[in-house]
């Protein structure tokens, strides 16, 4: 057992269906899976426990709440007070939600709501057996109007993708797994992404080593966002970085404060990473044909996102270009905008939905948020683990689109996939800070060493 993130290596997703696979063969050999489970969830509870009160489990009607009953017994046998029952003891030291896990399969009813309303209530830490109660494992969403906010999870054999993306990391708090002995012996439905390297710098290379980025965007008042791209560029180790700024006479700076920024145009550098729609507002949308046709590597954020969602013949010219040359980076609303649904149904279930927009774009989506699930046409896709409501702040976005550039810049052969999960998970971890990160911080902690 142990703490599982920040993760030190990419692992393996489960869903549902492939848990419950994993499940079956692994009680052919190993029947004694529960007691497995059980005392794993007893030793936690021992070590989280809060002063000398009774551990209350309440045990739910499947083997989730079977899992309880073998914690209560180990707990028991310890020496330790234990209550296991629907309501609440007197103080108990620790909460051991074993109502539902894997099993979930509809909103829960109205006695078990009671539960989850007490256990929430009783003000002792709580710990989810394998899942919060509620919550639904492929997608991290609750599937009624409560589900348990769990203090800590001890997820058991298998990682769900719902611990992760979606509402899971709200609803988690802190993630322990236990394997319970078994090595998984069926494809990951999903990569849980752990860190990349970084490109290496050779001690012979030399600026043009490392590649070219154009940033194109920064509508009147909104050039801050093309230059926070262009620095996260920069500060990738992009050899060159260009900013073609909509809004200003060719002879301005890029970037006064940055004076490693150039101005420059796609005719400049037609074999640059583009990195487009950062604060590009509906002007953009009359550079976009050229931008899809021309360059080899395209990075579209923002409201390049925006225009070719209102654009089928954009679509189309997305849809025709080299498999693995695209990489789009829409939060949920622009998602939304380009699937033509709303931002409910993409949050419902963010790797399916992340996963149609690659294959109907015939390109690598990010799509941002807590869980941020990389997807590309045909490939596994991946779920990022790392981040924090730090980066919920104006401008963490333009900083994840240029350092996904910088990145491309200096890998030529990578396809956007690749170049995806390693942005994003670095994005996410330099973002792991308590408060508030301002977007142009972010740069510099990505920077850092
Ligand atoms: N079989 C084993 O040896 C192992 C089982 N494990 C545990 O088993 C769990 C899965 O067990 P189950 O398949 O029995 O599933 P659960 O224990 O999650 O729940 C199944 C029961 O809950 C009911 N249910 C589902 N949604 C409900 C709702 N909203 N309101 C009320 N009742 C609802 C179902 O109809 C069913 O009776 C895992 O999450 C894990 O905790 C793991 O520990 C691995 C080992
Ligand atoms: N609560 C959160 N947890 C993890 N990552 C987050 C959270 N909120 C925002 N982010 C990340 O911050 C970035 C925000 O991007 P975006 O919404 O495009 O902002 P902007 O357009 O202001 O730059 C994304 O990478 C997103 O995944």
């Amino acid at each position: 057992m142990h703490d599982l993130l920040p993760t030190r290596s990419t692992l393996p997703l489960h869903d549902v269906a492939a848990s419950r696979r994993i499940e079956t063969r692994a009680l052919t050999h190993a029947p004694d899976l529960m007691e497995r489970a059980g005392l794993a969830v007893a030793k936690l509870a021992l070590a989280l426990r809060r002063g000398d009160g009774p551990v209350w489990l309440a045990c739910g009607p499947g083997n989730n709440g079977g899992d309880g009953h073998v914690a209560a017994r180990r707990l028991a046998e310890a020496g330790v007070p234990v209550h296991v029952g629907l309501t609440a003891p007197h103080r108990p030291a620790l909460v051991v939600d074993a109502l539902l896990g894997l099993g979930l399969n509809r909103a829960p009813s109205d006695a078990l709501l009671a539960t989850i309303t007490a256990l929430q209530a009783c003000g002792a830490p709580i710990l989810a057996v394998d899942l919060p109660s509620g919550l639904l494992a492929d997608t991290g969403q609750p599937a009624g109007r409560l589900a348990v906010r769990a203090d800590h999870t001890l997820t058991l054999l298998t990682l769900k993708p719902g611990l992760f993306t979606g509402e899971g990391r709200a609803y988690s708090g802190r993630i322990w797994f236990d394997d319970l002995g078994i090595t998984p012996d069926e494809p990951a439905t999903a990569d849980l992404l752990g860190p990349a390297g970084r490109p290496e710098r050779g001690a012979t290379s030399h600026k043009g080593s490392h590649g070219k980025v154009l940033v194109i965007g920064g509508a009147p008042g909104m050039q801050g966002a093309a230059r926070l791209a262009a620095r996260a560029a920069l500060a990738c180790g992009a050899g060159r970085v260009y900013v073609d700024l909509l809004d200003q006479s060719p002879n301005e700076a890029a970037d006064t404060t940055r004076p490693e920024l150039m101005r420059g145009r796609l005719d400049d550098v037609p074999q640059a990473v583009g990195v487009v729609g950062c604060g590009a507002g509906t002007r953009i949308a009359q550079h976009l044909s050229a931008l899809i046709r021309q360059l080899p590597r395209l990075v579209l954020d923002a409201d390049a996102l925006n225009a070719i969602a209102a654009d089928a013949v954009m679509q189309d010219a997305l849809r025709s270009r080299r498999t693995g040359s695209t990489l789009l980076t829409p939060h949920p609303l622009e998602a939304a905008r380009l699937l033509a649904v709303d931002v409910a149904h993409v949050q419902a279930d963010r790797l399916a939905a992340a996963q149609a927009l690659a294959t109907r774009l015939n390109a690598t989506v990010a799509l941002k948020g807590s869980g941020s699930v990389v997807a590309s046409p045909g490939a596994r896709p991946a779920v990022c683990a790392s981040g924090s409501a730090a980066l919920a702040t104006a401008g963490s976005g333009d900083v994840l689109a240029g350092w996904l550039g910088g990145l491309w810049a200096q890998q030529p052969d990578a396809a956007a996939h690749a170049v995806a999960c390693a942005g994003v998970d670095a994005h996410g971890r330099a973002g792991e800070v308590p408060g508030v990160l301002r977007a142009g911080d972010l740069v510099e902690r990505l920077a850092a060493p």
